[in-house]
């Protein structure tokens, strides 16, 4: 086995940064590990950190001749999504967290966690990670150390993010960085036999917004345990935000060119597993057209002074739903993951490679499903996790768009905002301008998926798709979402368009009645030429709509009438929309922005002239 990682000589620290070295002296204090490894990100380190975790059992190497450098991974069945009912937003008012956050204390969530975190890594190895969310030389991007105790968290952040000597040195000796503190809550007695997935039964995922800290524990799994990605770059990112100008998003970013040349980048979000990542890679479906990904999930604006909104992308690497994507939805993910990946609670095939429902029409012989037993393709179960993922670098897409690590970001024509909706949204719906915009993405809901636990299918509200991810009150969110567009536009801005979009709807028979995926493109189309000025739409109590013969859907051959159930806005179902939003905006009490609240009657006030009443 390699050893570029165990040694009996006390490591030495390759930083002189005196708030780095208290941090990691005093959390190795507490949490008593056997050893600390400070991780330079070297493919040689990586090498040693997978052999290890082969021969722990916790992956099992793919067939290098079909996916080299690529591993897979079995959590244990209880650690498979985010716990959000385990996630904490601890900031020192309760008031600051907001109604959809838990809180708790500072001081008592500390004397909570002290006594779980004390000796927890104990027989462990205490891995520091140093990483840059955002491309190392953008000056919007923030540095984090993140110490865990799992070996996987470290391979999975080396693809995630920018990790090691070059975030060190862009640390330098003094610069800030968020803390990151993780542990699988497992520690292991002197001689005793590991698990392959050690985690804990009591899981916390805890964040101090003002101190820009974060505390993890008992977890092993993705959003819980990568801390960069969902903790750093919108929890607490959202709270930088806030106080910097500047905006943290659940969003994809897209680069489109036009048949003409040119060129739009597109801003979107949905929910977890509602199709931000199938998006970022689409193929569109209308010739000349071309689709280029900057980044699948998270996106950080700021207005450059030039008065457009400028995004990066914060991570590195893209950690997907697996199941869904095949040859037939998403080929540019199928092609990113030949090399260089880690997959998580997908299955395993006979011959030593990874499948999930979607890659082939039907599932090779021999498959090992998610739990490690043998799958009976006749259960009815699905061989994959619902919510299995791949990890793997956004380097490899072959859609990757050139100016994708561009320091200063690109600029954003276009907002989109969406969920799985089986009625009532319509395919797209334009903003009438930017606070009407904000509440109807302060307004949506979407079916619940298998990214977090609950009940799969049942309608929540979530705002911007970031129920889970804001790390403050979230009516304060919607103020700084309209204070940023006021400021713009004084500023003589032009602001993105707004856009509520929807592919998930379904006929009575339950099937989708829009194709999705590179058919989406016929809707980016739209956009586009709207806010070129070009493209017809009419006007319907929640914004405008693609006018009968605006969408270009050349080739498409849709159901009888879908086109006008996908443009419709019934009334009476809106009117019930509109209170069941308005029901949940109120919910924020004296946070919610008295704008939103106009909105919402000015909405009620259209319903009502088309329904005829009051
Ligand atoms: N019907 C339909 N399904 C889609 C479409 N786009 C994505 N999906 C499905 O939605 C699921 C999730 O898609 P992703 O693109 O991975 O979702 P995501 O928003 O990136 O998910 P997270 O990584 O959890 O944030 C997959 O099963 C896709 O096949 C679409 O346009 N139409
Ligand atoms: O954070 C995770 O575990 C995966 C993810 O992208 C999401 O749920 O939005
Ligand atoms: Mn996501």
């Amino acid at each position: 086995m390699a050893t570029a990682i165990d040694h009996g000589a006390p490591p030495v620290a390759p930083t002189r940064h005196p708030g780095l070295l208290a941090f990691v002296a005093e959390v190795a204090a507490l949490t008593k590990p056997d050893r600390v490894h400070w991780c330079d990100g070297s493919e040689a380190e990586a090498a040693a950190l997978a052999d290890a975790l082969v021969a722990a059992g916790t992956l099992i190497p793919l067939d290098p001749a079909k996916r080299p450098n690529s591993f897979y991974a079995r959590s244990d069945p209880r650690d498979v999504a985010r716990v959000e009912s385990r996630t904490f937003i601890c900031s020192e008012r309760e008031a600051d967290a907001g109604p959809t956050n838990n809180w708790r204390a500072p001081e008592a969530m500390r004397a909570t966690l002290t006594p779980l975190f004390e000796g927890a890594m104990r027989g462990r190895t205490l891995y520091v990670v140093p990483f840059c969310m955002g491309p190392i030389d953008s000056p919007h991007s923030v540095i984090g150390v993140e110490l865990t105790d799992s070996a996987y968290v470290v391979l999975s952040m080396r693809i995630m993010t920018r990790m090691g000597t070059a975030a060190l040195d862009r640390l330098g000796s003094a610069g800030a960085f968020v803390r990151c503190v993780h542990s699988v809550g497992a520690p292991l007695a002197p001689g005793a036999r590991d698990s392959a997935w050690p985690c804990a039964d009591e899981k916390y995922i805890v964040h101090y917004p003002e101190t820009r800290e974060i505390w993890s524990y008992g977890s092993g799994y993705g959003g819980n345990a990568l801390l960069g990605k969902k903790c750093l770059a919108l929890r607490i990112a959202s709270a930088m935000a806030r106080d910097e100008g500047w905006l943290a998003e659940h969003m994809l970013i897209l680069k489109l060119t036009a048949p003409d040349g040119a060129v739009h980048y597109i801003a979107a979000a949905f929910p977890s597993a509602c199709g931000k990542t199938n998006m970022a890679m689409l193929e569109p479906a209308l010739p000349g057209w071309t689709a280029e990904t900057i980044g699948d999930d998270i996106a950080w604006m700021r207005f450059g002074a030039d008065g457009r909104l400028y995004a990066i992308n914060p991570e590195a690497g893209f950690f997907g739903v697996a199941p869904g994507n095949g040859p037939a939805t998403n080929r540019n993910a199928v092609a990113t993951l030949h090399a260089n990946c880690l997959f998580t609670n997908t299955a395993l095939t006979a011959d030593g490679d990874v499948w999930w429902e979607g890659l082939s029409e039907t599932p090779p012989p021999g498959l090992i499903d998610w739990r490690g037993r043998r799958h009976d393709p006749r259960s009815g179960e699905p061989a994959a996790h619902p919510n299995a993922r791949f990890t793997a670098p956004a380097a490899q897409c072959p859609s990757i768009a050139r100016e994708w690590q561009d320091s200063a970001g690109v600029p954003i024509s276009a907002l989109l905002f969406g969920g799985r909706r089986a009625s009532a949204v319509p395919l797209v719906t334009e903003a009438y301008d930017w606070a009407q915009g904000v509440y109807l993405a302060a307004s949506i809901a979407s079916e619940a998926t298998a990214a977090a636990e609950g009940e799969i299918g049942a309608l929540r509200r979530d705002p911007f798709a970031m129920l889970p991810f804001c790390g403050y009150d979230m009516g304060a969110y919607f103020g700084h979402w309209l204070r940023l567009g006021e400021a713009a536009a004084a500023a003589g801005a032009t602001l993105p368009g707004i856009y509520l979009v929807n592919w998930f709807r379904k006929d009575p028979q339950g099937r989708f009645l829009w194709p999705g995926f590179g058919d989406n493109a016929r809707v980016l189309k739209w956009i586009v030429e709207r806010i070129e000025g070009r493209a017809a739409a009419e006007d319907t109590p929640i914004g405008r709509v693609p006018a009968a013969d605006a969408l270009d859907l050349s080739g498409l051959a849709l159901a009888p009438g879908a086109l006008d159930t996908l443009r419709g806005v019934d009334p009476r179902l809106w009117n019930e929309e509109a209170r069941r939003a308005g029901e949940d905006l109120a919910r924020f009490g004296d946070s919610l922005p008295e704008a939103l609240r106009a909105e919402q009657r000015a909405l009620e006030a259209r319903l009502a002239i088309v329904t005829g009443g009051a």
